[in-house]
């Protein structure tokens, strides 16, 4: 079997004791690259003052995780600069927060041209590398440059965001021209790859070929849709762990006169945070009898908080909490709990559990993963309810959760007043829709379709459709005649 090269900004081996940091790219690989021998490499999270190059291995439950430090330079123009001062939110449609300098798109490429020159010398012919994120575009390019022949992927985890806003970007031509240098190009749901077609048509004159694939620069690459999932089975037994029924002994301790709705985010302004306390404002406010009644639990341990955009969202944040909990607590009540730290899976699992409903209303997320764990952890005899934004890739799958629009505080607090007098055999029924999809569409059957386009598998190519009324299915779609360069 080839080796699986995994390449990700974000490195975060598994532990196996639940306590890897937060971010869904991160646990996805580490569930990914659980039954595959293979290397795991990407940022190690740390900065120095010069760039050394210097590889620092370890071995991780069967994964070679090979790490790299970033220059403090590097790390400011790269990641906070042109990964998230730009692209993301960018790709999150916030144009008003997208910053356009020159420098972090210098630092953007070469970081990755230092990072292709770092994992050069651990590849071997049969490898097949996969890619991962906004952060790692150009990288393909780079590892060609260097003589690089290999089958390499790239799975985006965000949004690709419509033609009108791409063609903002000053230098949208090569980072879209860099994507045709993959042999497979992944979104999340067929809407992004719908917009990056448009894109492609419409802007650079490209085209599809006779078998599917895309045309453009000279070059020729396979674009699909492929929703990650969680592992689900990995999940259930994280549910009945000794921590998890801890935890839910306590929170249920707790709310036994009480519901409790939760939400975990990180501290992001594409989550929809702002909104979603909107929503439960107004909730409080037009159902008195539920004001001593229900709270939400708010879990939103900061990120990226050396970005400014960032900083304002949570200091908007502290007011906006300040203000509701201020209106409307009691002596001994308190309406929103808001905790800026992040929690083990297993503790989450057992919050979840705990919960009536859940919350979840980014205004863009390429997926969101919070929804299907929230699903993953129920108890089948007396399910909670998942509110859902439209907006999330997730809401393509999970079509019996509650779909909400976040920018509508009423149709928030509608969503909520519906989840908590929701009756049992209705919130089974949907428990069960949803469940089953968390369970089919899982994190393996994500790397499996996607590995298996990336071999170039003649049989079978996996591909997902939606159509308007049915969740997105994984099919067998078409064979692919040989491969590609
Ligand atoms: O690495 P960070 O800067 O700390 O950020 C954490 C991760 O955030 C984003 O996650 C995305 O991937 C999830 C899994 O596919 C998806 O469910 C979610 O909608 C995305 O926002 C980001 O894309 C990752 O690169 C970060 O590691
Ligand atoms: O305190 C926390 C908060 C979040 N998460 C995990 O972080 C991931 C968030 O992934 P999601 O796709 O929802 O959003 P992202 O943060 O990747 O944009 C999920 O697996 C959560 O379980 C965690 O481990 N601890």
């Amino acid at each position: 079997m080839s080796r699986l090269i995994v390449v990700s900004n974000r490195v975060n081996p598994p532990s196996g004791k639940g306590e890897e940091s937060v971010g869904g790219l991160a646990m996805a690989l580490a569930a990914a690259l659980r039954e595959y021998s293979g290397i795991w490499f990407g940022w190690s999270g740390k900065t120095t003052p010069e760039f050394t190059g210097q590889l620092n291995m370890q071995r991780v439950e069967g994964v070679t995780v090979a790490t790299v430090d970033l220059e403090e330079g590097d790390y400011q123009e790269y990641y906070n600069g042109y990964a998230n001062k730009t692209l993301w939110p960018l790709f999150h449609y916030r144009v008003d927060l997208t910053a356009y300098d020159r420098s972090f798109g210098e630092g953007y490429d070469r970081v990755n041209k230092r990072f292709a020159e770092t994992l050069r010398p651990l590849i071997e012919p049969d490898d097949i590398i996969w890619v991962h994120d906004y952060h790692l575009i150009p990288m393909a390019r780079e590892l060609r440059r260097l003589g690089v022949t290999n089958r390499i992927g790239f799975f985006l985890h965000i949004p690709w965001p419509a033609h009108q806003l791409v063609v903002t970007l000053p230098r949208h031509r090569p980072l879209v021209e860099a994507l045709f240098h993959y042999d497979v190009v992944g979104f999340q749901t067929e809407e992004s790859l719908q917009a990056f077609e448009g894109y492609v048509f419409n802007e650079v004159g490209g085209e599809k070929t006779e078998d599917g694939r895309l045309r453009a620069f000279g070059q020729i690459t396979e674009a699909g849709a492929f929703p990650i999932g969680i592992d689900a089975d990995d999940f259930a037994r994280i549910t009945k762990s000794p921590r998890a029924m801890r935890v839910y002994d306590r929170m249920a301790a707790h709310s036994v006169f009480r519901k409790m709705v939760v939400g975990v985010d990180r501290l992001d302004y594409s989550k929809g945070l702002e909104e979603r306390l909107l929503g439960f404002e107004r909730f409080l406010h037009d159902h008195e009898d539920a004001r001593r009644e229900v709270m939400l639990l708010q879990i939103a341990p900061l990120s990226r908080d050396e970005v400014e955009a960032y900083q304002d969202i949570r200091s908007r944040l502290d007011g906006l909490i300040g203000r509701i909990n201020g209106a409307y607590a009691e002596m001994d009540f308190t309406p929103i709990r808001y905790l800026n730290r992040s929690y083990r899976r297993d503790e989450l699992a057992g919050v979840y559990r705990a919960a009536k409903a859940a919350l979840v209303t980014p205004l863009r997320d390429g997926m969101n993963l919070v929804a299907k764990e929230y699903v993953a952890s129920q108890n089948s005899e007396d399910p909670g309810v998942l509110i859902l934004s439209r907006f999330a890739g997730a809401a393509r799958q999970m079509k019996e959760a509650l779909i909400i629009n976040p920018n509508s505080p009423e149709e928030i607090s509608d969503a909520l007043a519906q989840a908590l007098a929701m009756d049992e055999t209705e919130r089974k029924r949907r428990w069960e829709d949803l469940m089953d999809n968390v369970t089919r569409q899982d994190v393996t059957a994500w790397r499996d379709d996607f590995v298996a386009a990336l071999k170039g598998d003649p049989t079978v190519m996996a591909a997902n459709t939606e159509t308007p009324d049915e969740p997105a299915v994984t099919t067998v779609k078409k064979a692919l005649v040989g491969a590609k360069k």
